[in-house]
């Protein structure tokens, strides 16, 4: 086919990995040769992104936790947002429950963030739901690890930011994701794409879904624009 490339918004955990966050390497060559804008939209902390962008040798544009996080290297602009104390406050309650993050004592989850925490999927839910609500902020279950984010930003505001820098219109875009954390992007976006792994919420927002899996659903969803 040869459909002109739209700018394209990709989340990373589900969508270019597998369910264990390794990478499919299918997916290089494409992001690398990607002939319009490509955007990283992840609920990872920014160096994760970052680092995608120069290995793949693009350049750096990037939504991180959850929208907390948006850089744009093109103009030069980062912008953080969200109350990040509460979320450390919200932490460090669910500690002296006498929960734990469960990321251990170097905890690579939470070291690089600046906006908001991540608690692993192993432990326990409710508490930390409660107290998130307290502070007015939500818990996001990726698949991958619960986000406690402020809902002042989500993939689609940071979606929207990055827009504004580059003179870009949201409807513009295909959007590829797997789960909740990719709703309002999905939303925002022309066309929006959940892989076949996605999560209910995704499927039920986006405009497409593909047979298959993880990075082969990836490929599958932008198939009709590479010529
Ligand atoms: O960090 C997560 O839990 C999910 O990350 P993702 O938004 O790239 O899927
Ligand atoms: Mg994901």
């Amino acid at each position: 086919m040869d459909n002109d490339a739209p700018p394209l918004i990709v989340d990373i955990d589900g969508t270019l990995t597998d369910e264990n966050r390794a990478i499919d390497p299918h997916i290089m060559p494409v992001l690398h040769e990607w002939p319009a804008r490509v955007v990283i939209a992840t609920g990872k902390a920014m160096p994760f992104p970052i680092a995608l962008c120069e290995f793949l040798g693009i350049e750096r544009t990037v939504v991180a936790e959850n929208g907390g996080v948006v850089f744009v290297e093109a103009t030069d602009e980062l912008r953080l947002e969200g109350d990040h104390e509460a979320a450390l406050a919200v932490g460090e309650a669910y500690r002296d429950l006498g929960h734990d993050l469960g990321f251990g004592q170097i905890d690579l989850g939470n070291r690089w963030r600046e906006t908001e925490l991540v608690v692993s999927l192993d432990q326990p839910l409710e508490p930390l739901e409660e107290l998130a609500a307290a502070r007015g902020l939500v818990v996001l279950d990726t698949g991958f690890a619960y986000h406690v984010t402020d809902p002042v930003v989500d993939k689609g505001t940071g979606l929207e930011a990055v827009c504004a820098e580059l003179n870009l219109e949201p409807e513009a875009f295909l959007a590829v994701g797997d789960s909740v954390n990719d709703a309002q992007m999905f939303d925002l976006a022309g066309e929006a794409v959940a892989v076949a792994n996605a999560d209910e919420t995704a499927l039920e927002r986006a405009d497409r879904v593909t047979d298959a899996s993880y990075g082969d659903g990836f490929l599958e969803a932008v198939a009709p624009y590479r010529n």
